[in-house]
């Protein structure tokens, strides 16, 4: 079963357990999301360097886990992709394993974002190029701009006006968002 969500984890350590392509993928992906990010792999990608992240060039120890909020493993190693896993599931972190999603409790999805709006797409499975396909295609159906701040800002106009005013309110502006996402009425 499958909870969607949009989580608000700023400066909040993350791990991520290996150093190569997906590693560097992950790294990118949670530092953008304002995640302190902390990598540590025998082998490091020098991109990983270059970016600034925090690197420990070593294999990974259990101490390793210690307060982390997000764990990603993605070694080569089954063995131990699977160990951190269960040892960081068992802290309670979120936890990714790349070479087999269902064996932890994340799947990063393929995400869009367009002026505050985010879609993220889930196969559900193993198939990151069906995710991305339909993030192409969602993208062709999104308009190019839309008017967040100042329908945020007529939405709350409404919600201070009394209930038939209100209502009167949120029915327009209902109609003006769906004319303008190109749906009718
Ligand atoms: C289960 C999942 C991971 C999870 O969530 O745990 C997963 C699994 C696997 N991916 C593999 C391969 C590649 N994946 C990508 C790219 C992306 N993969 C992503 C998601 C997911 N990939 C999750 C399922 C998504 C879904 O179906 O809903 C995206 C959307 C998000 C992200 O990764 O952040 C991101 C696009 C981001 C973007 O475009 O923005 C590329 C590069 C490319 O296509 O450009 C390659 C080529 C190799 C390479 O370059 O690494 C392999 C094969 C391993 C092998 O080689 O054997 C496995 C494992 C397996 O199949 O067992
Ligand atoms: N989810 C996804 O998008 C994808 C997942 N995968 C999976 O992710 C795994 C990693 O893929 P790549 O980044 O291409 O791997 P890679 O083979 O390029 O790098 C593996 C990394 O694991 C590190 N490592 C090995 N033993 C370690 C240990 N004991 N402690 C810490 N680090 C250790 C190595 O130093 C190296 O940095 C693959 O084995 C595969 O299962 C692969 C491609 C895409």
């Amino acid at each position: 079963m499958n909870l969607a969500a949009i989580l608000h984890l700023d400066s909040e350590p993350a791990l991520i357990v290996g150093g190569g392509p997906v590693a560097l993928r992950r790294a990118v992906t949670l530092k953008t999301a304002g995640l302190r990010v902390r990598v540590i792999a025998p082998d490091l990608l020098p991109e990983l360097l270059a970016l600034g992240f925090d690197c420990c060039q070593r294999a990974f120890e259990p101490a390793d886990l210690a307060g982390m909020r997000i764990v990603v493993a993605c070694t080569s190693s089954p063995v131990v992709n699977a160990e951190v896993t269960r040892l960081a599931l068992a802290l309670g972190a979120l936890v990714n394993h790349a070479g087999e999603a269902g064996a932890g409790n994340l799947r990063f999805p393929a995400v869009l974002e367009r002026g505050g709006v985010t879609v993220a797409i889930s196969t559900g499975s193993e198939l990151p190029m069906l995710a991305q396909a339909l993030r192409e295609k969602v993208a062709l159906s999104l308009p190019e701009a839309l008017p967040l701040p100042a329908w945020t800002a007529q939405r709350d106009a409404a919600l201070s006006l009394g209930a038939d005013a209100r209502q009167a309110a949120m029915s327009d502006l209902r109609a003006e968002i769906r004319a303008a996402v190109g749906l009718g009425a």
